[in-house]
């Protein structure tokens, strides 16, 4: 037989039109829910083609796991971004840089700096800030999103280069920050820019006409290089008061890169608070919805913690249904449910398929986390499906430490998996801790169940999140009490 026939055929898929191929086919929004329609009908591995390009579904932990984890070599590539990547970020975004040299050591360094023992000298920010907002809630609960907004920059800035934030809207940075953020996601986005489909176009110079584009893109790359050159300095200054990753890396230099690309490293990473609140938002969501749930919670909370103290970290191990809530969170809504693709470097086969060199490789973890093979009933919210009988933490067989997938996958796993983790656990342990979250009441007096459905979620080139909904915190006992010695930086000024 001829080469040809004898070539491996690619996972199969929809069929799809020629030179377009299925891009008619996939919605703007929500398209998660339609590669998961895909993915039950051809299985866990697909094939999708959008314009010509080859793109790989993978839909089970097992699949994702065989290929991103155990063949790391191989699907470690991110597809190329020209406008985001390669102009705004100048190359130096760990996230969406190509998996060579400089991929290896930037991921070195944010490891050093970030290893268990400085993660749990940190621990303290993430204390401190989850009273500051407690003590906003109580006091101005209408401010939710500003004050959960203010907590997870709070933790990561206080983290990444130990700065204080202070009242979010009026704060040196974390507005800055939110801003480059979304300008960084929204270029990513497909079709963001003509570039990133026609890369030569980045060749044409300047001052031509249509090229505005670019002249703009620089712009904000110099903004962005400016914010994170002033994070650096400022990280510098804090160290004596408040060391963080930033200030121990310049004055040990033992991670091994310049001050410029440390900048760069604790920038990019900085720009995550989005998906922190994003988690947090469909916590308390759930909280909403499923009562029993929370109940549950605080009575393991309440026996361990008590109420004449806030919780700390310290708690956490005695704390296991709560443990497994926050688990229960973070699958049963992924906040980022195709997480970030992957690319491959090679030519691969798999269960008798053919894998192209070059291939877009996508983890969906929408549909990964809706494995009915390994999370039963996937639709219900059900912590304890993350614990034995004897309600001792149990994960899943390719997910040992966390249980689930929302950090991704092999040499591109999430490096601040850990530190995200604690962020969110002490945030919800905080929450459950001070208030009972209850439902509205509408004008008949009926509580109002807000809705959970998957299309009551954003969709757009951020973490997906709730769309609004209303919820009451009730304070418990004891916390107004200890709120009152609480100072709160954000009254500051
Ligand atoms: C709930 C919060 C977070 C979620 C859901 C999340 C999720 C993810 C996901 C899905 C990826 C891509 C994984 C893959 O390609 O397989 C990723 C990459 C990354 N995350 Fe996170 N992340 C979160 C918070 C953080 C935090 C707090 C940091 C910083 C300390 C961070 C730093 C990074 C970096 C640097 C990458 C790029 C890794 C690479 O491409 O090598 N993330 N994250």
């Amino acid at each position: 037989s001829s080469l040809r026939t004898r070539k491996r055929p690619l996972p199969p898929g929809p069929k799809g039109l020629p030179v377009l191929g299925n891009i008619l086919e996939i919605p703007s929004n929500h398209y998660w829910l339609k590669f998961d329609e895909w993915i039950r009908e051809f299985g866990p591995i697909c094939t999708v083609n959008v314009l010509g390009k080859t793109i790989i579904l993978l839909g089970s932990p097992k699949v994702a796991a065989d290929l991103l984890d155990r063949r790391s070599s191989i699907y470690s590539d991110r597809p190329r971004w020209v406008f985001a990547s390669e102009i705004l970020a100048r190359d130096m975004h760990t996230g969406t840089i190509g998996s060579g040299e400089r991929h290896r050591v930037f991921r070195r360094a944010i490891h050093a700096g970030l290893q268990p023992k400085a993660l749990s000298s940190y621990h303290p920010i993430g204390e401190r800030e989850s009273r500051v907002f407690l003590k906003q809630i109580v006091k101005c609960p209408e401010n939710f999103k500003t004050s959960v907004k203010r907590f997870t920059s709070a933790v990561i800035l206080g983290t990444m280069f130990g700065q204080e934030i202070t009242k979010f809207e009026k704060d040196r940075f974390a507005k800055r920050m939110f801003h480059s953020a979304a300008r960084f996601a929204g270029s990513l986005a497909p079709g963001a820019f003509m570039v990133d489909i026609i890369p030569w176009l980045n060749n044409i110079p300047l001052w031509f006409p249509g090229m505005k584009w670019k002249r703009e893109g620089l712009k904000w790359a110099e903004e962005d290089r400016v914010l994170y050159t002033d994070l650096l300095e400022a990280a510098k200054a804090n160290h004596g008061i408040q060391p963080s990753f930033i200030s121990e890396g310049t004055m040990n230099e033992r991670y091994g890169v310049s001050d410029e690309e440390l900048a760069y490293i604790g920038g990019t990473i900085s720009q995550t608070p989005d998906t922190l609140m994003a988690v947090s938002s469909s916590f308390i969501l759930a909280m909403t919805k499923w009562p029993e749930v929370q109940r549950r919670a605080q009575e393991e909370i309440d026996r361990v913690v008590g109420r004449i103290r806030f919780p700390a970290f310290f708690d956490r191990e005695q704390l296991p249904y709560t443990g497994a809530l926050v688990k229960e969170v973070c699958r049963w809504r992924p906040v980022a449910p195709l997480s970030v693709p992957h690319a491959t470097t090679q030519e691969d086969e798999y269960m008798g398929y053919r894998i192209p060199k070059g291939a877009t490789v996508i983890s969906a973890i929408w549909s990964i986390h809706h494995d009915e093979d390994v999370y039963p009933e996937p639709e219900e919210f059900k912590p304890e499906r993350f614990l034995d009988k004897d309600g001792v933490p149990r994960n899943t067989e390719e997910s040992r430490v966390l249980g689930h997938h929302l950090y991704g996958f092999g040499r591109r796993l999430c490096p601040g998996a850990i530190m995200a983790d604690h962020a969110l656990w002490l945030f919800m342990v905080h929450t459950l801790w001070a208030f009972n979250i209850a439902r509205s009441q509408d004008e008949k007096g009926q509580e109002i169940i807000p809705s959970v459905d998957p299309l009551s979620f954003s969709s757009g080139g951020e973490a997906s999140h709730p769309l609004p909904f209303s919820c009451r915190f009730l304070l418990r006992d004891g916390v107004q009490e200890l709120l009152e010695d609480i100072h709160d930086p954000s009254t500051l000024n």
